[in-house]
């Protein structure tokens, strides 16, 4: 389209500021638009693509936008900027643009390769966004519908799509329901350079009674330290119960996805690949994050274990980044969402089959992050840290004897496994925060510190991170 330039200059300057844009610390970011589709009479569907001069591969992500010639008057929404044929909106935070991929869903529409698919009819409702931005951009309607637009897209169907659709097929209240989604081809992405089908987002029931695990926990972190010196147990706002229960439904969502999905015994030849990846992102981190240093030697010893294990858990489909923000308490009791896993790895990646001592290692992170994040604001009183070390303890016995009942699977005897994933997403956190969040990459190194020290014979539940 003839504005091209114009947008492309745009969009070199807002990209790198969004808080889903991956490319940070990357150098000579140039900025290509690769697909433009009319949706709508204002809202474009935009693919654009972010090349290095490092040599490392490009990013792609979607941008949908809505383009006026004059912002009506009160308008308020994300402006890019000003082209000379209009005013330019980011597409997702515009009641134009939101209207719009509603409509497009609700009818089940085409345009160019974009396809829209709806499993349930939809009503036309107001839409606002989702608090702060996080992986993706979230439009809530009315308080109906969700519907995440995938940022960073890959090749290939969505993990989030492909497992929350199997979960509810399989009839479980651990997951919300599908409603609706959006694929096309992705130009260029697939293999030998053709075009790659792709989900660009995914819509599901709103489930307006949930209040996320993240806030739960805090208020209940909170109400311990307003509580002078009385133990966790004895705290009005005690989260020990919730956690026994978010163990169950963790158990039933990946006993669940074992019957849907393959699965895979483990073999040496596996756990050594699953070993090496985790030395790759350890090599990764200690070269973006030097206070890792002093920890390597432990941490590869931990990874070394794993790879030596005998009798370690099969592998099967995982949520692979599960944590506490990942999960909804409603009046029906916990909802995982947000299948996606780590938001930094490829997709083929994501969807590969793993251990489901990944996920319960990632919960066991969050609770450590509940309580200690609390801590940041409150450095000068030392006595917090014991309280919080006794809170995040508590909560992990609790998920552990709330999975382990409902599963089956006796989890002493995958303390090695346990560990080496604990480290590795402990190590994970230290990048991302790095990156994302620099005040609070103390919380994930004080855990390396702490994982790296212990000695086996490794606790599950009492004094494990
Ligand atoms: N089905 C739902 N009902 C209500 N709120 C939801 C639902 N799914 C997600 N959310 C909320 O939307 C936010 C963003 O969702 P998420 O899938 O985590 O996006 P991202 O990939 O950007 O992290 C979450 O923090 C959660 O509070
Ligand atoms: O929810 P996302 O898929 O965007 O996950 C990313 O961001 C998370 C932060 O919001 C990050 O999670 C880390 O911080 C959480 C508290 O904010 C904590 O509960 C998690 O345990 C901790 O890992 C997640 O790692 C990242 O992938």
């Amino acid at each position: 389209m003839r504005d091209h330039s114009e947008l492309t200059t745009l969009l070199a300057d807002w990209l790198p500021r969004q808080r889903w844009f991956a490319g940070k610390g990357r150098a000579d970011a140039r900025v290509g638009i690769v697909q433009d589709v009319p949706v709508s009479d204002r809202l474009r569907h935009l693919i654009v693509e972010v090349v290095y001069s490092d040599g490392g591969p490009r990013d792609l992500y979607q941008v949908p936008l809505v383009i006026r010639p004059d912002a009506p008057h009160g308008h308020s929404g994300f402006l890019l900027g000003e082209m000379s044929t209009g005013l330019v909106y980011d597409g997702l935070h515009d009641a134009d643009g939101s209207a719009a991929l509603l409509d497009f869903l609700s009818a089940g529409q085409r345009h160019g390769t974009l396809a829209a698919h709806a499993v349930a009819p939809l009503s036309q409702l107001p839409a606002h966004s989702v608090g702060a931005e996080q992986s993706n951009t979230s439009i809530v309607y009315g308080e109906e519908y969700i519907l995440k637009v995938f940022r960073r897209l890959w090749p290939g169907v969505n993990p989030d799509l492909e497992v929350t659709r199997a979960l509810a097929a399989a009839g479980t209240r651990h997951v919300a329901s599908p409603l609706a989604w959006l694929d096309g081809e992705l130009p260029g992405a697939g293999e030998g350079g053709s075009d790659a089908d792709t989900t660009f987002a995914f819509m599901q029931e709103y489930l307006r009674s949930g209040t996320e695990g993240w806030k739960l926990a805090i208020t209940s972190v909170r109400d311990l330290y307003a509580e002078g010196d009385l133990p966790p147990d004895e705290v009005g706002g005690d989260f020990a119960g919730e956690s026994e229960r978010l163990g169950a439904a963790t158990a039933e969502v990946h006993t669940l996805l074992a019957g849907c999905f393959p699965t895979a015994a483990v073999d040496p030849e596996s756990l050594h690949t699953t070993a090496l990846g985790l030395h790759g992102r350890l090599d990764a981190a200690l070269t973006a994050v030097p206070e890792l240093a002093p920890h390597e030697g432990g941490a590869r010893a931990a990874y070394d274990a794993l790879a030596a294990e005998t009798a370690a858990a099969p592998y099967q489909r995982i949520h692979g980044d599960l944590h506490l923000g990942q999960v909804l308490r409603t009046e029906n009791g916990w909802v995982l969402f947000d299948f996606e896993g780590e938001p930094a790895r490829p997709v083929p990646e994501r969807r590969r089959l793993d251990s489901p001592l990944r996920d319960i290692a990632g919960m066991l992170r969050s609770f450590d992050y509940a309580a200690q994040s609390m801590l940041l604001e409150r450095a000068d009183e030392p006595g917090l840290a014991y309280r919080a070390r006794e809170w995040a303890e508590r909560n992990r016995v609790a998920f552990l004897d709330g999975y382990q009942a409902a599963s089956g699977l006796d989890l002493a005897a995958h303390a090695v496994e346990l560990r080496a994933y604990e480290l590795d997403k402990a190590v994970y956190e230290v990048l991302y925060e790095a990156r994302h969040r620099p005040s609070w990459v103390e919380i994930p190194l004080g855990a390396v510190r702490r994982l790296t020290a212990l000695q086996p014979p490794l606790p599950t539940g009492s004094a494990a991170a």
